[in-house]
C-alpha cells in the first residue's frame, strides 16, 4: 500500500543501557506508515516492539537512548524529524495532536484514584491547553466516550467502575480526543474476553473508517487478532524488522523461517494456519545485549546457511509489496 506517509523510520537504533552494556531492542529498524493503513506489530515477548512503539512517538526516556536514525513525522505540509525535537516541544504539539499511544494496561493508563473527567482535565493542563479549553474537551470527552460505545457519563466515574473493556475503550476514547493522525495500539486486547476484544477491534476500525485516525499501528502477540484488524504485518524478531507483507499473503505463504514458525506455532483459529498444524520454535531468543553475529535468527533456524553466522541480511523487497531480511531470498 502507498499513498501519504503518515510516519518514516529510517534505520532506527534505541537501546536500553544496562550497566556498561546496551540492550538492542530496537535495532535498525526501517518502516514506513501510510494514510489509511493499520499496521499490525508482531513478535515474541522481548522481540522490541513496546519499545518500537514508544521510538515512534520519541517518547525515549531513561535507560532507553535513542542512538541513531531518524522518525520522520507528516504534520500538515511538513515533515518534521521527531528525533531532533526536545521532549517538551513534542508534548507540546506532536503527543495527542498528531500521534497518540494505547499503552499495554488501560488500567495503567488512568489514575485509579481519580476520576476520568479530572483526569481528562489534568491533561489538558498539561498537553492540551492551547488546541481547546477545558470545557471544550471535557464536551469533546463526552463525544468520544459516545463514539466508542460508552455512556458519555462515565466521564464522571472512577477508572476501577468500569469494566475491562470499557476502560479500555475510555482509554481509546482519551487518547483520540484530538483526532491525532496516528494512533498506536500496545496490545490493547490482550488482557480482554473474546467478546470485549471484538468490540474494541470494531472501535478502532471505527475511528479509522471515520478518519478520526488516519492510520494505526496495532503492537500484539496475537496473528488472529491482526488479521481480523490490519492490512499489512510486521514481524519482529530480537530488535529488527525480518519480515513486511500483506496480512493475507503472510498468513498464506509466510517467508522468514521466523515467520513461519510464528504462525505455525500460534494456537489460532485461523483455518489456513491450523491446517498446517501446530509447530514450535525450538530454543529461546537471543539476549540483546549480545545478540550473534550474522542474522539474529540463525541460532534457530532450520534453513541456517554459513552466509547467516557471518552476514546480516538486509529488508529487502521480493515482491512489489513484500519484503524479508533472510539470506533465502537474497543471496
Ligand atoms: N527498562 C528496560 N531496561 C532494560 N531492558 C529493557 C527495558 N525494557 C525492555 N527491555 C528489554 O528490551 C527488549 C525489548 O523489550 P520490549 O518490551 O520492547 O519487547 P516486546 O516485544 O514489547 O515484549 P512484550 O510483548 O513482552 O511486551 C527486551 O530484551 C527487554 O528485556
Amino acid at each position: 500500500m502507498k499513498g501519504t506517509l503518515i510516519i518514516s523510520l529510517d534505520n532506527v537504533k534505541a537501546y536500553y543501557a544496562r550497566g556498561d552494556a546496551y540492550v538492542k531492542a530496537v535495532d535498525g529498524v526501517t518502516l514506513n506508515v501510510y494514510k489509511g493503513e493499520v499496521v499490525g506489530i508482531v513478535g515474541e515477548s522481548g522481540s522490541g516492539k513496546s519499545t518500537l512503539s514508544n521510538v515512534m512517538i520519541m517518547n525515549i526516556k531513561k535507560p532507553l537512548t535513542f542512538i541513531d536514525g531518524k522518525v520522520t513525522l507528516n504534520v500538515g505540509a511538513d515533515f518534521l524529524e521527531l528525533n531532533k525535537m526536545p521532549r517538551q516541544e513534542l508534548q507540546k504539539i506532536i503527543w495527542g495532536r498528531e500521534t497518540s499511544i494505547v499503552p499495554q494496561s488501560a488500567m495503567n493508563a488512568l489514575m485509579p484514584t481519580k476520576k476520568i473527567r479530572d483526569f481528562i482535565s489534568d491533561l489538558v493542563k498539561d498537553h492540551f491547553e492551547r488546541a481547546l479549553n477545558e470545557e471544550e474537551i471535557i464536551e469533546r470527552a463526552k463525544q468520544r466516550f459516545t463514539d466508542v460505545g460508552i455512556s458519555p457519563n462515565d466521564i464522571y466515574r472512577y477508572p476501577f467502575e468500569l469494566s475491562g473493556g470499557m476502560r479500555q475503550r475510555a482509554v481509546i476514547a482519551i487518547a483520540t480526543l484530538l483526532n491525532p493522525r496516528l494512533l498506536i495500539c500496545d496490545e490493547p486486547t490482550s488482557a480482554l474476553d473474546v467478546a470485549n476484544q471484538k468490540l474494541v477491534l470494531k472501535t478502532l476500525e471505527q475511528l479509522r473508517r471515520r478518519e478520526i485516525v488516519e492510520s494505526i499501528v496495532f503492537i500484539t502477540h496475537d496473528i488472529a487478532t491482526v488479521r481480523q484488524i490490519a492490512t499489512r504485518m510486521v514481524v519482529m524478531y530480537a530488535g529488527k524488522i525480518v519480515e513486511v507483507s500483506p496480512v493475507e499473503d503472510i498468513i498464506k505463504e509466510p517467508l522468514h523461517p521466523y515467520s513461519k514458525g510464528l504462525l505455525l506455532s500460534v494456537v489460532t483459529p485461523e483455518p489456513e494456519i491450523k491446517k498446517r498444524g501446530i509447530s514450535y520454535i525450538p530454543g529461546t531468543p537471543p539476549d540483546l545485549a549480545n545478540p550473534p553475529v550474522g542474522c539474529r535468527f540463525h541460532t534457530r533456524c532450520p534453513y541456517k546457511m554459513p552466509i547467516c553466522e557471518e552476514q546480516e541480511p538486509p529488508l529487502k523487497k521480493v515482491d512489489t509489496n513484500r519484503e524479508v531480511a533472510c539470506f533465502l531470498f537474497n543471496k
